[in-house]
């Protein structure tokens, strides 16, 4: 469904030293750097994949989006998405397509959302009678109810996002890019939405690729993930072999009837966090029962529960392992 080979991105910057007599400089002779945004990464996606596409900031993520859309175009390397160039913009190919930026808005200000359903239906030729279909169902997997009469303006900023993804998916796309849709939103606000496109890339075997600095965002919706770390693909897999991979420790979450000593937990493993009323320890995956049973006979446990590190944790590791490698591959090639 989507395939990407080699794909590079580089934009060339204007770079001029302050001052004003630089700047008079420069309207004769401008230098430029070259920024590498995306530097030559490759993936395949099948039809119907959720794949979480993830890096720090400034990582590439935001302008492959844009290359897949259409809206860039490679500076090198071959993108296919459901067999056409997105850079041909051909109208079919948009027809099948959405790109939902969260700090970008597309809805019409002054207007009701309805107003811009109505804009991208006509923009899009869909029928009047699909239209309605797929309006009645957006309406009802929101609960937008009579949020589509009201003006934009007066709309908060999670009811805009759940109009703004209404609007995008009108022409119901069987591929959806989605740029941090959740930014900003509370923390009940974000699980609708994470349900939302669940149900709707179910319900249409609809293929998505998925940015957010919101990881349960990531766990909630991408079985797959794609990092991506200064331009370079550094892992393509499966979500928990990831976390299998950086941080293979599990988490013992236990429920405690009194407070404990920090002593008495000392030689059960690394304590991680000690309430009152719980203690968490972390160790390795082959200690789990062991600690287990040391912890019930040593500890008023009432619950218990194994997990593992969360997500955030596990990316920050990531994204530290890849600045060290860097660091040291740059110390190595520098003389
Ligand atoms: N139009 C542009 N001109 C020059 N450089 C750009 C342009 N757009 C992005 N960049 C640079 O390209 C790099 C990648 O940016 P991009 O927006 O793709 O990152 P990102 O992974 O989406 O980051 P974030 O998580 O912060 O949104 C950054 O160094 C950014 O400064």
């Amino acid at each position: 469904m989507i395939s990407v080979r080699g794909l590079r991105k580089h934009y060339k910057v204007h770079k001029r030293p302050p001052g004003l007599k630089a700047a008079f400089r420069s309207l004769f002779h401008r230098d430029y750097t070259a920024v590498k945004a995306v530097d030559g990464i490759s993936f395949e996606i099948r039809p119907g994949e959720r794949v979480g596409f993830l890096g720090p900031n400034g990582a590439g993520k935001t302008t492959t989006l844009k290359v897949l859309s259409g809206l860039l175009h490679p500076s090198e390397g071959e993108v296919t998405v459901d067999g056409h160039v997105p850079r041909h913009r051909e109208d079919a190919y948009l027809k099948k397509i959405m790109l939902v930026m969260g700090q970008k808005q597309q809805l019409l200000w002054d207007l009701p959302p309805a107003e811009t359903f109505e804009l991208n239906r006509a923009i899009y030729d869909v029928p009047r009678e699909q239209f309605k279909q797929t309006l009645d169902e957006l309406v009802a997997l929101l609960e937008l109810g009579d949020l589509i009469q009201t003006p934009s303006r007066q709309l908060s900023l999670g009811e805009r996002m759940k109009c703004e993804l209404a609007a995008a998916l009108i022409h119901r796309p069987k591929v959806l890019f989605l740029d941090e849709p959740t930014i900003g939103l509370d923390v009940s606000m974000q699980v609708t939405m994470r349900s939302f496109i669940k149900a709707y890339t179910e319900r249409y075997g609809a293929t998505l690729i998925l940015t957010s600095h919101y990881m349960d965002d990531v766990a909630a919706l991408c079985p797959r993930i794609i990092v991506i770390d200064k331009g370079l693909l550094t892992y393509d897999g499966g979500l928990d072999a990831l976390v299998q991979r950086v941080r293979p420790e599990k988490r013992v979450v236990f429920r405690l009837e009194k407070p404990v000593e920090a002593a008495s937990l000392a030689s059960l493993g690394r304590v991680v966090s000690h309430e009152p009323g719980s203690v968490v320890l972390q160790v390795p995956p082959e200690a789990v029962s062991a600690t287990i049973s040391r912890a019930l006979s040593s500890l008023p446990v009432t619950d218990l529960t194994v997990e593992n590190a969360p997500l955030e944790e596990v990316m920050s590791e990531l994204f530290a392992e890849n600045k060290a490698r860097r660091a040291v591959a740059s110390g190595e090639a520098s003389p």
